[in-house]
């Protein structure tokens, strides 16, 4: 793989990954974006975003952003068009049961996915989109399975909302994909042609609150790491629900900041970065006595893409952990392990 070297050589990345790593982070850094937003930021400062991206993914693997260039009437309608849809009577949206879908689209039932093996099913509900891509696409007819249409509920301004959400957290997502760039001494734009034709996931999760004491084995989402390269999360203001393991093993708490989304390295950057960035186990739990909305974006480059250890992550004495795998069945692999219905057999025919 062509590396562009920067003053951050090899082998300081992998060195640095390393000492921070045994480090018990107390709380999740914000960053600044500004400089990833306007074109007319200079070098030095985009290299800074860079910087503290690097620190981020390295010493805890997860970060906030502020100054992301998401219109914030995008973020509370999208917020809107999610509570219309879950206050849906349960015969609509079983119509759109995910199961339904070839391509892992449509509604998630309550208890119907099993994020933390251990365990005895999430207490959320979700629903789920990503790239509309049409059925006669060369690729879906490929048996590229994760691409393909989405699935709408009849819900008047719901495919709206999620559509312009979508594009937005898109555009924050290439610019995401930017900052990790730098962070790694690539070049900036490395990702872009990667990014063209996503394994990209749109899903807003309704978490009923949870009373009285908790079996932690039953809870909003179990413990686990996200499977694509980052996550950008939405919390609804107000609600601190959501939990980010330290190397202590103390559950730190990742409350709602207004006017941030908070990312996540997932299991593709780790496996792309060779551990150097941290996919860091999460979990959430709604005490609050409020119904918790929120609102993740999964981010994985496009279905071919190679995940193969970047050489800027390996010296000889640690070198690659991982195969190569494809962006596409790397992610087929892990919802297959996740959601009851993908156990069950085969997609039933929609109707
Ligand atoms: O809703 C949250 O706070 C976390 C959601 C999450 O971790 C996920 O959907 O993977
Ligand atoms: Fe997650």
């Amino acid at each position: 793989m062509a590396v562009v070297q920067t003053g951050n050589g090899p082998r300081e990345l992998v060195d640095s990954g390393l000492d921070a790593r045994s480090l018990a982070f107390t709380e999740i850094p914000v960053i600044d974006f500004g400089a990833l937003v306007d074109p007319a930021s200079t070098q030095a400062e985009r290299m800074a975003v860079g910087d503290a991206v690097r620190d981020a993914c390295t010493r805890v693997g997860f970060f906030y952003v502020r100054n992301h260039g998401v219109d914030p009437a995008v973020i509370s309608g999208t917020y809107g068009a999610a509570r219309d849809f879950f206050a849906l009577p349960m015969d609509e949206k079983m119509r759109i049961h995910i199961r339904k879908s070839t391509n892992h689209r449509g509604y998630v039932p309550l208890l119907e996915e099993n994020t933390d093996p251990t365990a005895k099913g999430d207490l959320h509900e979700a629903f789920d989109m990503a790239l509309e891509v049409p059925a006669d696409d060369a690729d879906v007819l490929a048996g590229k399975t994760m691409y393909g249409p989405n699935v709408w509920p009849e819900l008047d301004g719901f495919r709206p909302a999620m559509e312009g959400y979508y594009e937005a957290v898109y555009q924050l997502g290439r610019r995401i994909f930017r900052g990790f760039a730098l962070a790694l001494g690539l070049p900036e734009d490395h990702f872009e042609p990667l990014i063209r034709k996503p394994m990209a996931q749109l899903r807003v999760v309704h978490y009923p609150p949870q009373q009285g004491p908790i079996d932690e084995r039953q809870i909003g989402i179990g413990a686990h790491s996200d499977y694509e390269c980052f996550t950008i999360l939405n919390q609804m203001e107000g609600v601190s629900a959501l939990q980010v393991l330290n190397g202590a093993g103390e559950w730190i708490e990742a409350p709602p900041i207004p006017g941030t989304f908070i990312i996540n390295v997932g299991d593709q950057m780790a496996r792309w970065t060779n551990d150097v960035f941290a996919s860091t186990i999460h979990r959430a739990i709604n005490r609050s006595g409020r119904e918790r909305y929120s609102i993740p974006f999964f981010f994985g480059p496009d279905y071919d893409t190679p995940i193969e250890v970047l050489d800027t992550c390996t010296t000889p004495e640690r070198p690659a952990r991982y195969p190569t795998v494809t962006s596409g069945d790397y992610i087929l692999s892990r919802f297959d392990e996740t959601f009851a219905y993908r156990k069950a057999g085969e997609p039933e025919p929609a109707g």
